[in-house]
Formats: C-alpha cells, structure tokens, sequence
C-alpha cells in the first residue's frame, strides 16, 4: 500500500490531539467523528491552512514545512464546507478561480464535463446567485475538481444535498479520481456513503 500522507504526533493548540494517520495513494478514504474531534481542523492542517502546535504532515515522505505553501495547495486541494462563490455565471466563476491560481480558463467543453460529473446541467451562462445551496455547492466542488489536484478533500461534500443526488454526486467524483489516480479523503456523516464508497475509514475520537 503507497502512503501518499502520514501525520506523526499531532496537536493543534492543546485542543486537539490526533493519532498517527496514514492516507492510501488513490484511495477513497472517509474521516468521520463525533462533532468536535477535528475532522475539519485536519484537513486545514494537511493543506497548510493551519498549522500544528506539535507533531508533522509529510506528503509523498516530505515535511510540509518544507513545501512551498502555493505548491502544496495546488497538490493538495480542499473544498470547504462553506461554499464560496462570486456573484456572476457559472462560467465567471470558474474563470475567477483559474485568474485566482494564474491559469487559464478551461474550454466550455471541459467546464461542462466537470459540471456534468457533479452533476448539474445547467448552462455556463446561469446566474449562480439565483441558484440553491445544493446546486451552489455542486458548482463549487465542480470547479476544484476541475484543477485535478493530486490530493482531493472534500469537507461534507453533501451536507446541502438530498440522499439521491449524495450518492450520484460522489458516485461521479469517486469514479473519476479513482480513473485520475486521484486520493480523496471525503468527511462525511453520512453511513450510506462511507459503505458504499469508503476504501479506508478513520474515525477521529477526541483524544485529550
Ligand atoms: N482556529 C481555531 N482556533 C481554536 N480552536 C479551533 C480552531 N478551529 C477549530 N477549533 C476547535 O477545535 C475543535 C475541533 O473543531 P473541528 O471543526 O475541526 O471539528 P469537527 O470534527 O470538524 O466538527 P463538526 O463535525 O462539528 O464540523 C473544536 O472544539 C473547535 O472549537
């Protein structure tokens, strides 16, 4: 089994400390825990968001600390819970996103393709303030999968979704990264998911 991320000894701030962790190279992994074990606290460690009061994250057997910040977050991307999008189309907000990192606005086809895996079937041109949380946070996850990091996280991908569009959603997503060598480590509360999708489960327990 590759490791693509292994954490050893963390602690955030004396609040949370985690057990050594290990994460599969083109894995599905699901963290899951009970409210306050420091899922989402994680996921900002691992992207450099936050940083540990103790303890390190090595990627690919490299300390983070010793990566580019801007690197790391093209490497390792994380979509999160609260969905940010700019007021415009769809299409303005991918372009925002892309200018945001200095790369080019993909093709129409290729925006659609992303969509159509997230499944949303609306035109590039659709105003997204208009649209429901639902759909808004597809369209979110839509455009950071688009930048095919080497590492996907994704914090409660499918807390604004109903259970039918949950499974297609990450049916889709699970699928193509698998096909992209992709690892995605999901947070998630939902057990339909984490049993039909998990390949690797951690669940986080408030450890101090
Ligand atoms: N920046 C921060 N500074 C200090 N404490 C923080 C910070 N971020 C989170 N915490 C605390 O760390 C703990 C874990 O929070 P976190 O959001 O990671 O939990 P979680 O497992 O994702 O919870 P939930 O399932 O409710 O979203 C909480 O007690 C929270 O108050």
């Amino acid at each position: 089994m590759e490791i693509i991320l292994k954490t050893r000894d963390l602690d955030f701030n004396d609040i949370i400390r985690y057990k050594d962790l290990e994460i599969s190279k083109k894995k599905i992994t699901f963290i899951t825990g009970e409210s306050g074990s420091g899922k989402s606290t994680l996921l900002k460690l691992i992207n450099g968001t936050l940083s540990p009061s103790k303890g390190e994250i090595y990627y690919n057997g490299i300390s983070i600390l010793n990566i580019d910040s801007i690197e790391l977050r093209k490497e390792i991307i994380l979509v999160s819970q609260k969905v940010f999008l700019f007021s415009g189309t769809i299409k303005d907000n991918f372009r925002q996103f892309y200018e945001y990192r200095n790369l080019e606005c993909p093709s129409d086809e290729r925006m659609i393709q992303f969509l159509e895996i997230c499944q949303i079937p609306f035109s590039l041109d659709k105003d997204c303030s208009l649209m429901s949380g639902g759909e808004r946070q597809r369209i979110y996850i839509a455009i950071f999968l688009s930048f095919e990091p080497k590492i996907l996280m994704l914090d409660e991908p499918t807390s604004a979704l109903d259970n039918m569009n949950s499974i297609n959603v990450i049916e889709n997503i699970t699928h193509f990264c698998k096909h992209r060598e992709i690892a995605v480590i999901i947070i998630s509360h939902d057990n339909t998911l984490v049993e039909r999708y998990a390949e690797e489960h951690i669940v986080l327990k408030k450890e101090v």
